[in-house]
């Protein structure tokens, strides 16, 4: 995987400097996505900030905003952030963060390293070489050499990303002139000899306390805590006589509850992360929207064509990096983005530049077996399906029913026609079935990676949820490594990721996965960018190749605060291992029956269906799924040249007599019936009823009473009641 350009020239891009983030909170972006439900707490007085450093003047000029709505999109389509336990990733409405893109812009990132799309497409180094559009010059390399569309449409499209690329530069050379005079002046201030900020003091000038700043006072609170930052940077020379560091990292985490409006304990947390001006970077960051992006879906189209069409709508957008061949950076739109044609016609997914990142790490192959563990609404279900080109067979799980059902809904919208889609809790694997090349476990976790996006998480997390989802997030990772058949000739890998930068919730629970699990290694994440996770955090010490995790920050990379582990299955996992759901007695020892043998297999009996009412699923609606089943069999019927109504009459009619009811019945030997919702492509099955999908064979047990006539069983979306997996090859 080799470098971009832009990546050999420039290096990782630097952390956002204070004051460009600053900057970029107060500047009206290009194009602002309306805000949602969310409101940035800073936000509430437009003058409030300005960099303010020892009182720094901070007056800038607004600039006309430009309001660009999304429109609704559904709960299906986006993932939601509203129960961030549950875990969250995706993107819900966000704005054109990139103002300053020169410190941070997604597109000054890594090379791609999705294999699938290095034929792809190709876009040239946006900003590099600034052509007026009016002058229909041709930029050479504006798309890669194995690219074919007309001359025409090349220079239509050359012309609109050329006039971007140069609106963006003029807007660029206006904010760089501006930051350099903010910059300047404030190192004028810093620069009074003997200035020392008298952070800690009870008064302000004017004699009015200062030590218990409210919400309220928020140019004070900023301008201190913008001081307390200087002086933790460089304490020996701006800290009081008297006074140690601990006081003011105590004033500091005040000083940001107050100003931000976090819960003391979760401030505390995130603090611990960084050093003192990285940890303002960080807040600062989280009350700007990452920009939006969507990545395009290379089952239905190529990004060239998609960038292309979406620029006749009104698109402004541009390719989100060197790191990624399929996504697009939309700053400006004229039109809904979650209504476009080509997003009805499933060709392009919105989705946060950080969830391509753990699938990018998972690197699926064709024609494997891919299990994603927690998979709703299906962002990267949908994007491993794409690298896999729909071979091989992906089984998407997730325990929500309701957010499965937008995962069905991705599915079935991107054209994704390798994926059995399931609904047990993830603990139950490999019990349900094991054996894959590769699994994904995307974890519920805590989103505190994704402040920006669901402003709760702020103040709705306690300690119990730093003990609660560890917990589970252990748990699952034990199930995904039991899950990895070892031996597989492509694969053998786990990713683990998860949307938040809490220790706990990352390094903590691979740690624990490398100590329960003597057979796995951490490796590489192939992902060209990235901080690398910690080896050593507040006491703590972990393996040290827990440098090849990394971890994304807002402040660093402008994208969401993630977390990606990779691991490669060496062997079986051994006979003592405690499994995902056992626990060690006060002893110490596992107890024999929770031992794990020495591999799991599938040994669930097959079960007869119709007992699904228990079930979490809550059974099958029989009207329903007669309606679909009826359906697809007249479709069926006519496109063989036979009359429905006929055939089906006769159906009735047997049934009728009690011997049958022209419903097939599928049994499931991978746990309930119940707990299969749906199956992309619909079994195609031979005559004797079996059906092969990524390897898998399904075989079908017809009810009794049922013909083995093939044709009177139309099998829909909707009617396949579970599988039978009769031998795996
Ligand atoms: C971070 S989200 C997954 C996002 C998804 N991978 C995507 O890219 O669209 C975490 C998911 O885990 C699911 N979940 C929570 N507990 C689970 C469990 N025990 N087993 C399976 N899924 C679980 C939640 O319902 C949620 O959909």
């Amino acid at each position: 995987m080799g470098q971009g350009r832009r990546m050999k020239k420039q290096g990782i891009p630097p952390p956002l400097d204070e004051s460009l983030v600053t900057r970029k909170r107060k500047d009206a972006p290009a194009a602002q996505v309306e805000e949602r439900g969310k409101k940035r707490r800073t936000d509430t007085k437009g003058s409030k900030k300005g960099p303010a450093v020892n009182g720094g003047s901070g007056k800038r000029k607004a600039k006309p905003v430009k309001k660009v709505t999304l429109p609704p999109v559904s709960d299906d389509e986006i993932e939601d952030v509203s129960d961030s336990a549950d875990g969250i990733n995706d993107l819900d409405v966000m704005e054109d963060g990139l103002e300053g893109v020169n410190v941070t812009g997604l597109d000054a990132l890594g090379s791609a390293s999705e294999s699938e799309d290095l034929d792809d497409d190709e876009f040239p180094d946006s900003g590099s070489d600034v052509v007026d559009s009016d002058t229909e010059v041709r930029k050479a390399g504006m798309w890669s050499e194995d690219e074919d569309d007309s001359d025409i449409e090349e220079k239509l499209t050359a012309a609109n990303i050329e006039g971007l690329s140069r609106k963006l530069d003029m807007r660029k050379a206006i904010e760089d002139a501006e930051a350099q005079a903010e910059l300047e002046e404030a190192a004028i201030q810093t620069n009074i000899a003997g200035d020392k900020p008298k952070v800690l003091e009870d008064e302000d000038g004017e004699g009015r306390p200062i030590s218990n700043l409210q919400a309220q006072d928020l140019q004070l609170l900023r301008t201190r805590l913008t001081d307390t930052v200087r002086v933790l940077d460089d304490f020996k020379n701006l800290a009081e006589d008297g006074r140690s560091r601990a006081e003011y990292t105590a004033q500091m985490l005040k000083d940001i509850c107050a100003y931000y409006g976090y819960s003391e304990f979760l401030a505390e947390k995130l603090l611990n992360l960084f050093p003192a001006r990285e940890a303002f970077a960080f807040f600062e960051a989280n009350e700007t929207p990452r920009p939006v992006v969507i990545r395009t879906n290379t089952l239905r189209t190529h990004r060239r064509e998609l960038a292309q069409t979406l620029i006749n709508r009104g698109v402004q957008l541009e390719p989100i990096g060197k790191w990624s061949k399929v996504g697009l950076q939309v700053f400006e739109s004229q039109v809904p983005l979650g209504a476009t044609p080509e997003y009805l016609a499933g060709h392009y997914i919105l989705q946060a530049a950080s969830s391509f990142l753990p699938v990018m790490a998972l690197a699926p192959q064709e024609n494997e077996r891919v299990l994603d563990m927690a998979a709703a609404p299906g962002g990267k279900t949908t994007h491993i399906a794409a690298l896999m080109k729909n071979t091989g067979c992906i089984f998407a799980n997730d325990s929500n029913k309701q957010r499965a059902k937008g995962l069905i809904g991705n599915i079935h919208r991107l054209g994704v026609r390798n994926t059995i889609v399931c609904n047990y809790s993830a603990l139950d694997f490999p019990k349900v079935i094991g054996g894959f090349d590769r699994v994904l476990l995307d974890a519920p976790c805590s989103g505190t990676g994704v402040i920006a996006k669901d402003a709760s998480v702020k103040t709705n997390k306690t300690e119990a949820d730093f003990m609660r989802l560890p917990h589970l997030q252990k748990q699952l990772i034990l199930a995904a490594i039991d899950s990895v058949d070892h031996s597989s000739k492509t694969g053998g890998y786990i990713v683990y990721s998860t949307c938040s930068v809490t220790v706990e919730e990352n390094e903590q629970v691979v740690q624990y996965a490398l100590n329960k699990r003597p057979n796995i290694r951490l490796v590489e994440t192939g992902l060209t960018f990235g901080k690398e996770g910690f080896t050593r955090f507040m006491g703590k010490i972990f393996h040290p190749s827990m440098k090849l995790t990394r971890r994304y920050y807002p402040h660093a990379f402008n994208v969401d605060g993630f977390f990606v582990a990779k691991f490669k299955k060496i062997a079986l996992t051994p006979l003592n291992a405690v499994g995902a759901n056992a626990a060690p007695s006060s002893n110490g020892k596992v107890p024999a029956e929770k031992q794990a043998p020495d591999e799991y297999v599938d040994k669930t009996p097959i079960t007869e269906d119709g007992d699904n009412e228990d079930s979490d699923f809550g059974g099958w609606d029989e009207e329903e799924d007669k309606k679909y089943m009826e359906r697809a069999q007249r479709a069926q019927m006519r496109r063989k040249g036979k009359n429905p109504r006929a055939m089906l009459g006769k159906a009735k009619a047997k049934a009728k007599e009690g011997q049958g009811n022209g419903v097939a019945k599928w049994l499931v030997s991978i746990g309930h019936p119940g707990h299969i919702l749906a199956q992309f492509p619909p079994l195609q099955h031979n005559a004797e009823g079996a059906a092969h999908v990524g390897g898998v064979t399904f075989t079908r047990v017809l009810a009794s009473g049922e013909s083995a006539d093939r044709d009177a069983f139309a099998i829909s979306l909707y009617s396949i009641r579970g599988l039978v997996r009769s031998a795996r090859h």
